[in-house]
């Protein structure tokens, strides 16, 4: 719990506390982010929660978390530790939850080189192969829309990763999303009782029976990881020298990296668990907007097919994409609606900090808050209202760099997602496809009235998505059909 400390400021504000047990029987574990988004109203952009423990400041206003997580980034860029996901079942080599240091700036390097603005364009080929896949999946199976946005994620991000693409029900799709649901498990705050009490650790093996379990999942993790990028080392071998993927770049800087097997696995991994969830949850809370706000979907139609004629016959592509800014600030206006991480990621402070007269502990998770940041009415008027305007009348010339801009989906400074251009360019053609060639529509009841959907209705956790709902998926015309499924045969 936070003490009063005698020679600086006053702490942040924060609702009354338990004595012993400070906020942690207030607040929710379930769509925290809306809770958040209360206490900014009442506390303002900065306040103060005492959790389990652990300090934490929430941050409501993004100038304050440039100032903090980017421009003091030496202070505030670890992780709050771990001991279960971190220490034991990631053997500390999973990134997202390193704390700052030498192994960190290694991985973010390598990651760096394999997705800086310039290299992405490197893997346009594989995300136009993997959207013609989502868009003939949603003409052929278009009951199964949200398996289909799971694959496409997963598949892209696989594709990248290992130069091989996941089959529909292949022993990879399933050993790989496996992996991911224990990851997002074993992370979710409250999981294991020694991230709470991390005196727990110091017990001997006998009575720590969960320290066994966490590295049963690391040995099992890695055997799959080990697998993969052992898979991608055999192939250059055997004469594959141009095999275009994250775990090839690794294996040819090995020598320079120094990574060893177990590295290189994790480095190769991560990128995958980090980009899949991410990727799907966004694609998904496209569609329910295209529900919500239907005329957003007709105005980005008839921009495209202005551009590239309504007769069905050319489907889009990156080559388009500075012709069509509405399907662009549509794109923006997604990651603004509903970010992927609408809590935020939680970043760690290594010293005692002064900002704005408050004293901010070392080790305090500081949380930018996503959501209250695009739900600030004085930056976006009415918010709740999915509107691609927005972005359009700042008048800014489009390039595919600022599809990262005007939202903070990606979060900030040094802990900043290194997926970002790699993502905004993977949802743009997968968005721009699918609005080419479908109308996403509500599904109908019995007597043929739409059944709404809510945005509430969706997961909790470091990444939040719509929970299962009903659409249709039309195709706009038979034209457009038969382009797919042509463009599709050819490409296989
Ligand atoms: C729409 C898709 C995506 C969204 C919304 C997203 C969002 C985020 C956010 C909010 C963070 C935390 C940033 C912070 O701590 O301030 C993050 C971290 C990360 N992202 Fe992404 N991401 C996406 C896709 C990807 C992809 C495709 C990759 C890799 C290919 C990726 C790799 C990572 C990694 C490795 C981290 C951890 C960075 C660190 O801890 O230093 N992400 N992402």
């Amino acid at each position: 719990k936070l003490k009063r400390s005698t020679q600086t400021g006053q702490y942040p504000p924060s609702p009354p506390e338990h004595p012993l047990v400070g906020h942690t029987l207030q607040v929710p574990t379930i769509k925290t982010w809306r809770y958040f988004e209360k206490l900014a109203h009442k506390y303002g952009p900065i306040f103060r929660l005492s959790l389990a423990g652990d300090n934490i400041v929430v941050l409501s206003d993004p100038a304050d978390a440039e100032e903090l997580l980017g421009r003091r980034s030496h202070n505030y860029s670890s992780r709050p530790p771990l001991v279960y996901a971190g220490k034991y079942q990631s053997n500390n080599k999973r990134m997202v939850l390193l704390p700052y240091g030498e192994t960190l700036r290694k991985q973010r390097a390598a990651f760096h080189q394999m997705l800086q603005p310039r290299v992405v364009g490197g893997y346009e080929t594989i995300q136009e192969l993997e959207s013609l896949k989502l868009l003939h999946d949603m003409a052929t199976r278009p009951w199964d829309a949200s398996r289909h946005c799971q694959r496409f994620s997963a598949s892209l991000v696989f594709h990248l990763a290992y130069g091989k693409r996941l089959g529909d029900d292949g022993a990879d799709l399933d050993a790989v999303l496996n992996v991911l649901a224990n990851f997002v498990r074993d992370t979710y705050p409250g999981a294991h009782l020694v991230d709470t009490f991390p005196m727990l650790d110091l017990l001997p093996d006998v009575l720590a029976p969960w320290r066994q379990e966490a590295r049963r999942k690391h040995i099992t993790d890695m055997k799959l990881y080990n697998r993969l990028v052992l898979e991608v080392k055999a192939r250059m071998e055997n004469g594959e020298e141009d095999l275009e993927c994250f775990a090839a770049r690794l294996w040819d800087q090995q020598a320079k990296t120094g990574f060893d097997l177990e590295d290189l696995s994790y480095v190769a991994g991560t990128a995958f668990e980090a980009g899949t969830d991410t990727t799907a949850a966004t694609v998904q809370w496209f569609l329910m907007a295209m529900l919500l706000f239907p005329e957003t979907m007709r105005k980005a139609q008839v921009e495209l097919d202005r551009v590239l004629g309504a007769d069905g016959k050319t489907i889009p592509s990156f080559s388009h994409m500075t012709e069509l800014p509405y399907c662009a600030a549509l794109v923006k206006e997604v990651f603004r609606w509903h970010p992927a991480a609408p809590g935020g990621f939680p970043h760690y402070s290594d010293v005692e900090d002064e900002y704005k007269g408050y004293t901010i502990n070392a080790k305090t998770m500081v949380i930018p808050c996503l959501w209250n940041m695009h739900y600030d009415e004085s930056r976006y008027p009415s918010p709740r209202k999915f509107d691609p305007e927005r972005f359009l009348q700042a008048g800014e010339t489009l390039t595919q760099e600022s599809l990262t801009e005007g939202h903070y989906s990606f979060g900030f400074g040094r802990r900043r997602c290194p997926g970002q251009y790699m993502a905004t360019k993977t949802i743009w053609i997968g968005l721009t496809r699918l609005l080419w060639a479908f109308d996403i529509l509500p599904a109908l009841d019995e007597n043929k009235r739409p059944i709404p959907v809510d945005p509430d209705h969706c997961t909790s956790g470091m990444t939040s998505k719509p929970l299962d709902f009903p659409l249709r998926v039309i195709p706009r015309s038979p034209a457009h059909t038969q382009t797919i499924l042509g463009e599709f045969e050819r490409s296989r």
